[in-house]
């Protein structure tokens, strides 16, 4: 197999994995996703920028068949869907120097156990000569793991960002074909990996914008011969005005919350807020994180179960609160029989969320009359709370 031209001097030596249904085994991947590798040939040197799942090799190792030699591996990232075919690559090219920054380093030794001797440190800014083609090292730490790096080629006006603007998509084309597509791909990666950092982002994001770029090559996803595409619509997702919507995750056994729920979202679509309601035991998580990266307000609805809050629920209200959404207000609602301490288990999960906390609505079995005025109040309380955030007249 040929490696595939991305431009003069760079090859696309990837492996899309059309089958990958979970990544990170949380987060269900509807189009699959890819590990995206690139061969840069200079005049004097070959470079490898990054490697493939170790699951994918045989893909890598097809397209190197006929590549007799690599100088350098760049390893952006040390995750290992990205660095873990590093060993075989290195036993295929046992004289490759493996190119990593000091961080970097330390995560090959513990996640690779690759030898210390074949790892060259390099600082932010350095350059790598290859003849005619420049590699530019430009340190993104946070994006997702500390040690993320950049690589610029000057020369052919290209940026690879590894994870950093990638998308969850496979596809056998190089360039992107259906712009809904990889923008959802993208949102997708973005709400799981890359919103809990959105302030370093923002910095990131700068920094390359100064860049004169005519593309983009991640490490997840199709090419961006059209890098303002992602850069805006990153741009829009970190931007701290959150949209006009209520995220409701809600769950319930026999009905009770479900009514509360509905009564809800009738109430604040009434009053013309987009409500964006998920039932937990069904819904991809992935949408439901999608959802954390606009919504104003988060209101988790649920019943009780064996004196605390349904589990499942319990587990949607973690992963928010470590997701560091930019949703303004927080809210709880939900049913009960007896007792129990499920509002003390939301209070403490929510408890380092800086935003405000409307009043809980808690009703013992099914709602009555007075349960729905309080619910009216909620929703009341809601609407002011965007008017004030000026995304309602
Ligand atoms: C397995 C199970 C355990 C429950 N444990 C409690 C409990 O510990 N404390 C309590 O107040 N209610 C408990 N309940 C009652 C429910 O919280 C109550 O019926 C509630 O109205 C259910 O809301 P839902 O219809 O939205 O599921 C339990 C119900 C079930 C099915």
């Amino acid at each position: 197999m040929n490696p595939r031209k991305v431009t003069d001097g760079v090859f696309f030596v990837g492996a899309p994995d059309w089958d990958r249904r979970l990544f990170d085994a949380l987060i269900p991947l509807p189009e699959g996703t890819s590990y995206n590798a690139y061969l840069i040939t200079g005049q004097e040197k070959t470079a490898l920028i990054d490697t493939v799942d170790p699951t994918k090799w045989e893909v890598l190792k097809a397209y190197l068949e006929k590549v007799n030699n690599i100088d350098y591996v760049v390893i952006q990232h040390v995750e290992q869907d990205h660095s873990g075919s590093l060993p075989m690559v290195l036993e295929k090219y046992p004289n490759a120097v493996v190119i990593a920054n000091s961080k970097a380093k330390e995560l090959i030794l513990t996640h690779l156990h690759v030898p210390e001797e074949k790892i060259q440190v390099i600082e932010d800014g350095d350059k790598l000569d290859l003849g005619g083609l420049t590699l530019q090292f430009i340190f993104a730490p946070w994006v997702h793991w500390p040690e993320t790096m950049l690589t610029y080629l000057p020369e052919r006006k290209l940026l690879f960002t590894c994870d950093f603007l990638g998308s969850h998509l496979a596809t056998s084309s190089l360039f992107i074909e259906d712009e809904r597509l990889v923008y959802l791909g993208a949102k997708r990666y973005y709400a799981e990996i890359m919103s809990p950092f959105r302030n370093l982002i923002k910095g990131h994001l700068e920094k390359i914008k100064k860049l004169d770029i005519d593309m983009i090559a991640p490490s997840h996803g199709p090419i961006y011969q059209n890098p303002d595409f992602i850069i805006e619509a990153y741009e829009e997702w970190i931007s701290d005005q959150p949209k006009n919507i209520v995220l409701l995750p809600w769950i319930s056994m026999h009905g009770s919350t479900q009514a509360m729920v509905e009564y809800l979202t009738s109430k604040l679509v009434e009053k013309g807020v987009e409500v964006q309601p998920y039932d937990i035991s069904k819904a991809d998580l992935g949408e439901l994180t999608m959802a954390t990266v606009d919504a104003a307000t988060i209101i988790l609805a649920a019943p009780t179960i064996l004196t605390n809050m349904h589990p499942m629920a319990e587990l949607v209200a973690y992963w928010v609160s470590i997701l560091r959404p930019k949703a303004k207000a927080y809210g709880f609602i939900g049913s009960y029989g007896w007792g129990g301490k499920t509002l003390e288990t939301v209070k403490s999960l929510f408890s380092g969320i800086k935003a405000d906390f409307f009043e809980p609505v808690l009703v013992k079995g099914l709602p009555t009359q007075t349960d729905y005025e309080a619910l009216d109040k909620l929703a009341d309380a809601i609407v002011e709370k965007h008017r004030v955030l000026g995304l309602l007249p």
